[in-house]
């Protein structure tokens, strides 16, 4: 993990995730130029879940990526550890079961999902193959695991254009739809420090995954990465 990362405790992380849960989806569509909403269609199209299946969205925070996901008639199970975030969740996606809690100490039993998924959230967490090895624990043999999370462009040129915007554009426009700006120097060095796509298909690998592969979108800005549990699994500790 990076130095950025290292430094936080969870229950940091979780405090400034409350900081900025009203006014986090505005901020996000403005930060993305509106390519957030194409990340979330390429995104429910990866997991492409069934009206049969239980899907888990973890670090759901104000619950977006798990209402489009709900939209498949799959029974999605929302869950953060920002009380803040799940409260905002709760209101305005009342159809979604919320379960606050963290994504390193899962409260389920194994095997029960046919899919698990991560938005923007796995770069937050501060022991990320603790987080692995627990999606990979309550996915059904043969479940499907999608992560999608900012990255690296591997063009030279559209990598200096987007970090010289994370550094300088964005703290500008968190200043004016953000309650709290903090947070966004912190989003600018998180996905600085954060391993590539190479690196994280290691990780991902590293949790017992197979079929591990990613697509870059938006040129690397984000990448969308798969792993399947293997259907006759092997158990991990
Ligand atoms: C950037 S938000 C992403 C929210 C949502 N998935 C989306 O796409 O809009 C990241 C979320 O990760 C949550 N988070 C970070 N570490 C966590 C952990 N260890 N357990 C559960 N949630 C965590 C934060 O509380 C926050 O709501």
């Amino acid at each position: 993990m990076s130095q950025a990362d290292m430094s936080k405790r969870p229950e940091e992380v979780a405090g400034m995730f409350d900081g900025v849960a009203k006014g986090y989806d505005r901020t996000n569509n403005a930060l993305s130029g509106g390519n957030a909403v194409l990340w979330r269609v390429a995104t429910v199209k990866a997991v492409d879940p069934k009206p049969s299946e239980r899907v888990l969205d973890i670090a759901a925070g104000t619950g977006t990526s798990s209402a489009a996901l709900a939209k498949s008639g799959a029974a999605v199970t929302a869950l953060d550890f920002s009380a803040g975030m799940v409260a905002v969740g709760r209101e305005r996606h009342p159809e979604i079961e919320f379960v606050e809690a963290d994504a390193t100490e899962l409260p389920f039993e194994d095997e029960i999902f046919d899919a698990v998924t991560i938005s923007f959230g796995l770069r937050n967490i501060v022991d990320v193959p603790k987080a692995l090895s627990e999606m990979y624990r309550v996915l059904k043999p043969g479940g499907r695991l999608v992560i999608c999370e900012f990255s690296t462009p591997p063009a030279p040129i559209v990598r200096a254009g987007y970090w010289a915007y994370l550094d300088v554009v964005m703290p500008l426009v968190a200043k004016v739809t953000s309650t709290n700006t903090g947070a966004y120097d912190y989003l600018g060095e998180s996905i600085k420090a954060w391993p590539d796509q190479l690196e994280l298909s290691v990780l991902i690998r590293s949790a017992g995954f197979t079929r591990v592969a990613y697509r870059n979108l938006t040129a690397g800005v984000v990448a969308l990465h798969r792993g399947r549990k293997p259907a006759a699994s092997l158990r991990r500790s």
